[in-house]
């Protein structure tokens, strides 16, 4: 079975996001989910920009937007959400005049999942989505997985059903930045064994080879599960630029929720 599927904006189903929560798929690829003048655009301003920061966790990796991962304590909580209908703004303006590819992620979802989709609230409070990842050269984004739990407060965990993750390219390396997947979802403790000290992720040495290795272009969508392990290689030129977001599945007839 291609464990990959290819896909395009107007036939990406209800029935494609089911088979990557039941990880039947990889990975779903829409090629040229932007469109070529409003990713020109971005891509010039998000190369160089002033809000550009460092991850907090991984200082390697740079962005733009506080991302639901950096949350720590009660202060970054308050940042993550104090900051995200601002950060959602920042990020829209670098497209304008154009519509932002992420408002056109959130409203293709919206639209094509039953019962809709909407941001995540957590205590009431709307969590950001949107999220620009800078992967400079040389830098390894080792084998992972992500879970919103390892952040959210304790009297909210358990409301997940399934996460999966949605990627926007802005720029791709010549030489570099795949995309490595691997059919494995180890359980969240044997997660954190592997992972020993270090600050996130698995050594590429203790695993296998990957089930499927994609290279995106500039512009292309990619959905994939992150509760599976999977990685990017580093970039051998210019930088890997990404807008990350996360889906939440609570089931069918719910609706699916956005962070980053
Ligand atoms: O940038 C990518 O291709 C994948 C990034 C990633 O780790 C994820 O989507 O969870
Ligand atoms: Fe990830």
């Amino acid at each position: 079975m291609d464990r990959v599927r290819e896909t395009t904006r107007t036939d990406l189903s209800h029935d494609d996001v089911l088979s990557l929560v039941k990880k039947e798929t990889l990975a779903i690829h829409i090629k040229g989910f932007c469109r070529g003048e409003s990713l020109a655009t971005a891509r010039r301003k998000l190369l160089d920009h002033e809000d550009r920061g460092e991850l907090s966790q991984a200082h390697e990796f740079g962005r733009i937007g506080f991302a639901y991962s950096e949350i720590s304590d009660e202060e970054s909580r308050r940042t993550h959400h104090e900051q995200a209908l601002p950060n959602i703004a920042k990020l829209r303006e670098v497209f304008a005049p154009y519509p932002s590819p992420t408002d056109e992620l959130r409203l293709l979802l919206d639209e094509l999942w039953p019962a809709g989709a909407h941001l995540m609230e957590v205590d009431g409070k709307k969590c950001f989505i949107g999220i620009c990842r800078y992967q400079d050269r040389n830098v390894d984004l080792n084998p992972h997985t992500d879970a919103l739990e390892r952040n959210l407060p304790a009297h909210y965990q358990g409301h997940l059903q399934a996460q999966l993750s949605a990627n926007i390219y802005v720029n791709i390396p010549e030489q570099g930045g795949e995309l490595e997947l691997w059919d494995i979802e180890p359980s969240e403790g044997d997660y954190q064994g592997l992972m020993g000290e270090r600050a996130y992720g698995i050594e590429r040495e203790k695993l296998p080879a990957p089930a499927a290795v994609v290279k995106p272009a500039a512009g292309d969508l990619m959905l994939l599960n992150p509760r599976v392990i999977h990685a990017v290689r580093p970039s051998h030129d210019s930088s890997r630029v990404t807008l990350g977001h996360f889906l939440g599945f609570m089931g069918s007839d719910r609706p699916l929720v956005f962070w980053s």
